[in-house]
């Protein structure tokens, strides 16, 4: 799918192109003036640029250079009511891939379209994807390689990026790789976790503050947005911004200008902006607990990291990668994985992801002492008492079918209430097992304390006291 730009001031035209180019799958934004289209080409990330000649306020042909100008570099093709052998001989010195004339046969103009994304794809996505540095992720499912070519398309500019998936899924991760592909990899990656910085306090470590600012600022500190200069800002739960605050790093955003707490001068810093969450953004703007405008902003480009059971490929290599490293972590000998370790674990479903994965290995390791090979057994009694009782329940679903009994439909839990009412007996095993210390639940389960907190708050799950 590619994204795609169209500035023409003939709205049906714009509307017909846009409905054909939906069907094949594109994203698109319309603009009708010159300067909506350049204030569009700037704010977002588009692989495709069409351009009409004449807007009401301006040429699209001269304007070429500034649209081939942005961090992005779109493909350009010029669409004209007047052809004109000068301009479309400017066009192509310029770097359009077409000069095409009005009226657009939509077979025509579709080809080009599909032509100039073939060849977009082959220079901005194959070629970076296969130099691109991937410290430390490890993982070929097609969706996986789908977010490391979004991750290519990303180092190459300097738009905000907004990483999504569920706790563990290797959002950091993916966020340190977007920031060692980039120009900025020789600068500072500096990371802020929303959920963790108590709200009062979010506002000082961004923005810095001056001695005596507030009862406690016994000296002059740099926020991070300035620790952040020339290199990355990493807001991690960026989902947890206090909406105060939100609107204030909008416009630190914008104009790249802030001022420190209880400081009169402004400050300015070059920072690049990555942000992730796990909960869901749109959603939250809607109950007006984030704002639209940031959100806006942020999802100039965005990558979505899909959960480990949507990548089953991945669990094998995944667990293989980290028994090799634990083990040598730990100074054992390279131990072996029995075909029923390694089904267990493709039979689990991860709500802690890769990085529940990574525990449950460590675990294994740990109780595979004196042992050459890993078995079930040797895996979390949590994690396995949650399979079996899935198992359990799938067998038992089954035998009703097989059965042919006239069970009705409307009797089988729905798989939503089925999973959810796991996922709370396991939290509930779980705070049992390690007696409410909330540290080893995370350790355990693999999920990051703010995942944590808010499962339990879902389920109304007390800790044991
Ligand atoms: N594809 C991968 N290859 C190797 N290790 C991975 C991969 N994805 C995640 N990990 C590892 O899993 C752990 C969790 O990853 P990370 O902290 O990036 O997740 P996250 O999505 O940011 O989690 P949270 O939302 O809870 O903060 C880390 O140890 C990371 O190195």
């Amino acid at each position: 799918m590619a994204k795609i730009l169209l500035i023409d001031d003939d709205h049906m035209l714009c509307e017909m192109v846009c409905r054909k180019l939906h069907t094949l799958g594109h994203e698109t934004v319309s603009a009708h003036t010159l300067s909506h289209g350049l204030e569009a080409a700037f704010g977002a990330t588009f692989d495709l640029l069409l351009l009409d000649v004449r807007l009401p306020d301006g040429s699209g042909l001269e304007a070429l250079p500034q649209f081939r100008a942005t961090e992005y570099r779109p493909e350009v093709i010029i669409i004209t009511g007047e052809g004109d052998p000068e301009g479309a001989e400017l066009a192509l010195e310029i770097g359009a891939w077409d000069y095409i004339e009005k009226p657009l046969s939509m077979r025509e103009i579709t080809l080009q379209i599909t032509r100039a994304l073939e060849y977009r794809h082959e220079k901005m996505v194959c070629r970076p994807a296969r130099l691109l540095r991937k410290d430390g992720i490890i993982g070929s499912d097609p969706k996986l390689e789908m977010c490391l070519e979004s991750v290519a398309r990303s180092a190459i500019t300097v738009a905000p990026v907004l990483i999504t998936g569920e706790t563990g899924t290797g959002k950091e991760l993916f966020a340190r790789a977007v920031h060692d592909n980039s120009r900025r990899a020789s600068g500072p990656f500096v990371v802020l976790d929303c959920a963790t910085v108590p709200e009062k306090l979010v506002e000082s470590m961004l923005f810095g503050h001056h001695q005596g600012a507030f009862t406690g600022a016994d000296r002059t500190r740099d926020g991070l947005i300035l620790q952040a200069d020339n290199g990355t800002l990493f807001m991690d739960e960026v989902g947890e911004l206090p909406p105060p605050i939100q609107k204030a790093f909008l416009r630190v955003l914008q104009e790249r200008r802030f001022r420190p707490v209880g400081g009169s001068r402004e400050l300015t810093s070059d920072f690049r902006l990555i942000a992730a969450t796990n909960r869901d953004l749109e959603t939250m703007v809607q109950g007006g607990q984030f704002r639209k405008d940031l959100l806006f902003r942020l999802k100039a480009s965005a990558i979505h990291l899909p959960p480990l059971k949507e990548r089953p490929t991945d669990i094998e290599v995944l667990a293989l990668h980290y028994i090799n490293v634990l083990c040598k972590r730990y100074g054992s000998v390279l131990k072996g994985v029995s075909p029923e370790f390694m089904q267990t674990l493709q039979d689990y479903v991860w709500p802690g992801n890769v990085r529940e994965l990574i525990n449950a290995i460590d675990c294994a390791i740990a109780n595979a002492q004196g042992h050459e090979v890993l078995f079930p057994i040797h895996l979390p009694t949590a994690m396995r008492i949650c399979l079996k009782r899935q198992t359990i329940r799938k067998n038992a679903a089954m035998a009703v079918s097989r059965a042919g009994t006239k069970t009705q439909e409307s009797q089988l839990p729905s798989l939503k209430s089925s999973l959810e009412e796991t996922e709370k007996w396991y939290l509930q095993s779980l705070m049992i097992r390690v007696h409410g210390d909330i540290k080893a639940a995370c350790r355990v389960s693999g999920l990051s304390r703010s995942g944590l907190y808010a499962r339990l708050k879902k389920y109304s799950i007390a800790r044991p006291a």
